[in-house]
């Protein structure tokens, strides 16, 4: 059963649509990336999920509960973009400080406090927190949204403007989280990280969503996997009907070594097969095959640039059914 369903969100700031009605549900311990370029509403759409901004319309249920009420609040942990924190308090200090808020008994918030920052590797915690630097804060703006132990996790961007090491590390936690039974909704610029640890996505431009469901989902109606197919002979006419995506002639080498090769760009094995018989046939040979599958960042760029990447495939596909009789 989803645990956080969104339907038609919408806000608007005056009449600028920040988001435009966003509908989605997340299934209780998936990890659920928000992903879009500056200014595409993932910070008002997660704000909106943790009751910090309300919507001008549609409804969001987070754990059963409304945004913002106080029985909401006890199973979330929100990590703000930017979490400015206090920073005449040592890290422990601060977070017993949270934790009393949220009524954690004393030797719990103990143990719990000690515990997460262990498992973040956070060193000098009885260091101010103006004088720690910015991996350290934002470790300890983590463990302030795990002080209540909640269920829901909603980390807007949070590895941004970290080094590499820093990041790796928090995402790696994240996903511990996740394997712990925890639901993690986050918002990201890094594809890859998005890539690597969310079970499913929703691709957000000018305050829409404009793809969802898993990456691999997501790959699959927007270009797929691509097989190169290099030859030393044109093979495509055995396609006929299957048209392959494109056929281009290349070189390879210099000088009196450049060998022209032709590179066939197809969608399926039995595409791949086509081709070889018909290069085969024709005297020559298949000298490489290469598998090509786009990144989220690839498929991203298409989406949000406007180009239609199934342009091609779509005509293919066409042909195919009305091939068929
Ligand atoms: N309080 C506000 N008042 C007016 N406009 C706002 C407000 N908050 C956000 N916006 C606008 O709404 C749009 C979406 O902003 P939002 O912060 O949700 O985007 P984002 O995807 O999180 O961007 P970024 O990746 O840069 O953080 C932007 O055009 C932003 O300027």
């Amino acid at each position: 059963m989803a645990i956080l369903e969104v339907d038609g969100l919408r806000k608007e700031y005056g009449d600028f649509p920040a988001v435009e009605g966003s509908t989605f549900a997340i299934e209780r311990g998936e990890v659920f990336g928000v992903v879009g370029p500056n200014g595409a509403g993932k910070t008002t759409t997660l704000k909106m999920l943790a009751g910090l901004v309300e919507p001008t319309a549609g409804t969001a249920v987070v754990a059963g509960r409304e945004p913002g009420s106080p029985a909401m609040q006890r199973r979330l942990g929100f990590l703000p973009e930017e979490s400015p924190l206090y920073e005449e308090m040592t890290a422990t200090d601060y977070l017993e400080f949270f934790a009393d808020l949220y009524d954690v008994p004393g030797k719990v918030a103990t143990d719990r406090i000690a515990d997460t920052l262990d498992r973040l590797d956070l060193e000098h915690r009885d260091r101010r927190i103006g004088n720690m630097s910015k991996g350290m804060k934002r470790k300890v703006a983590i463990a302030r949204a795990l002080v209540n132990d909640p269920d829901v996790l909603i980390f807007d961007e949070p590895a941004s403007g970290l080094d590499p090491l820093t990041t790796n590390y928090i995402i790696e936690f994240t996903r511990e989280l996740s394997e712990q039974g925890k639901t993690i909704v986050f918002s990201a610029h890094n594809l890859f990280h998005v890539e690597s640890i969310c079970d499913r996505v929703a691709v957000m431009n000018d305050g829409r969503i404009i793809a969802r469901g898993s990456v691999d989902k997501i790959r699959d109606e927007h270009g797929g996997t691509e097989y190169h197919v290099y030859a030393t002979k044109d093979g495509s006419d055995a396609l006929e009907d299957d048209q392959p995506l494109a056929v281009e002639v290349t070189y390879e080498g210099t000088g009196e070594n450049e060998n022209e090769q032709i590179r066939h760009v197809v969608a399926d094995m039995a595409a791949v097969e086509a081709i070889r018989e018909a290069v085969e046939a024709e005297g020559g040979r298949v000298t490489d095959i290469q598998t090509k599958t786009p990144s989220l960042e690839d498929i991203f760029l298409e989406i949000a640039s406007g180009a239609d990447p199934d342009a091609e495939r779509n005509r293919t596909r066409k042909r195919d059914a009305e091939a068929e009789p």
